[in-house]
């Protein structure tokens, strides 16, 4: 008889742990829900919070990844229950912070408990599921929605209600689909490998700017003398007004160049003054294909580890991460 296995599911709240509070006030975190119908498998809870995502804070994402960390060896997968809103930054978070040989796959739900269309028991018997599979070893942190398997680097929430609320370019690497009972995981990447970080906290600042037309840099000089390191979510290939390119050429800390756009890297293309290329110049860094709130992420790491701005520059130009 083949021995059970064993999944470690932990609980961080969101949606999925969610129902209308008693008191009338709108939907709260309230039970964990447990994982339906997997025969076989012994299954070990833990909850080390219990919030909404919008509560979630980069401390929240270290202890998540030290606990999965320790629990790993005894399992032979981690699934993360967590509310929807910033899901792809605790994963993007373990992408950076865990090796990849660790399967630990995160999930949520879009509507509560209490919801006839609850879509929260299909996708956390979906991702224990692909936890579980032994072609998952090896791709780090994944999130698993609506049957679509996404990497940690590209996933992003596109809908603010419907069921099927995750994508990002260029979509997911993989599948799980059922016939009868019996799951069927494909895949059609594997997210490439990288050395992970080991901060010893997660405590540097790094504040998001959203650039618009007509944006001078208001917010810029105070956003500047709060952080230690600046994202903004720049125009098209990485490009903002003029206004704002005295301000860059002017801040000694790492500023990185990400894209309001919701596909496509940020490339040095244009050569007009705030275009892309001078923005470069100025010693701005490209955040390459992350979304700002991931490149937030990833600088916010890489000046906790205590980097100076030329290796940090270097970690983005490799697309390390
Ligand atoms: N669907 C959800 O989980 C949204 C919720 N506001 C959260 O992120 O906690």
């Amino acid at each position: 008889m083949n021995a059970l296995q064993r999944l470690a599911v932990i609980h961080t709240g969101g949606t999925i742990s969610s129902r209308p509070a008693p008191d009338g006030r709108g939907v709260t975190p309230q039970r964990a829900p447990s994982v339906p119908g997997l025969d076989g498998v012994s299954v070990h809870d833990y909850q080390p919070f219990t919030l909404p995502s919008p509560h979630v804070t980069p401390r929240h994402m270290l202890e998540l990844a030290r606990l999965v960390a320790r629990v790993a060896p005894e399992h032979d997968g981690v699934v993360i229950t967590h509310g929807t809103d910033t899901l792809e930054e605790t994963a993007f978070a373990l992408h950076l912070l865990l090796p990849a040989s660790i399967p630990v796959v995160l999930t949520g739900s879009m509507r509560h408990m209490e919801e006839a269309s609850w879509d929260g028991p299909g996708n956390l018997l979906d991702a224990a599921q692909v936890a579980l599979h032994p072609r998952t070893r090896g791709r780090g942190a994944l999130v698993v929605f609506g049957g679509d398997v996404f990497d940690a680097r590209t996933v992003t929430k596109i809908h603010t209600t419907a069921v099927d609320a995750f994508g990002g370019y260029p979509g997911p690497i993989g599948r799980i689909d059922r016939v009868g009972h019996a799951a069927r995981v494909e895949y059609f990447a594997t997210p490439d490998a990288r050395t992970p970080l080991e901060p010893p906290h997660l405590d540097a600042r790094v504040e998001i700017l959203y650039a618009y037309a007509g944006w001078r840099g208001e917010g810029y000089a105070e956003a500047r003398s709060r952080a230690d390191g600046l994202v903004i979510a720049a125009l098209g290939t990485g490009n903002l007004p003029a206004e704002l390119l005295p301000l860059i050429s002017d801040t000694d800390r790492p500023v990185v160049i990400a894209t309001r756009t919701h596909a496509g890297p940020v490339l040095p293309v244009y050569g007009y003054p705030g275009g892309g290329a001078t923005l470069v110049e100025a010693g701005a860094i490209p955040a390459s294909f992350l979304n700002a709130h991931k490149a937030r992420l990833l600088l916010l790491t890489l000046l906790s580890c205590g980097l100076d701005t030329d290796d940090i520059r270097r970690v983005f130009a490799e697309d390390a991460y």
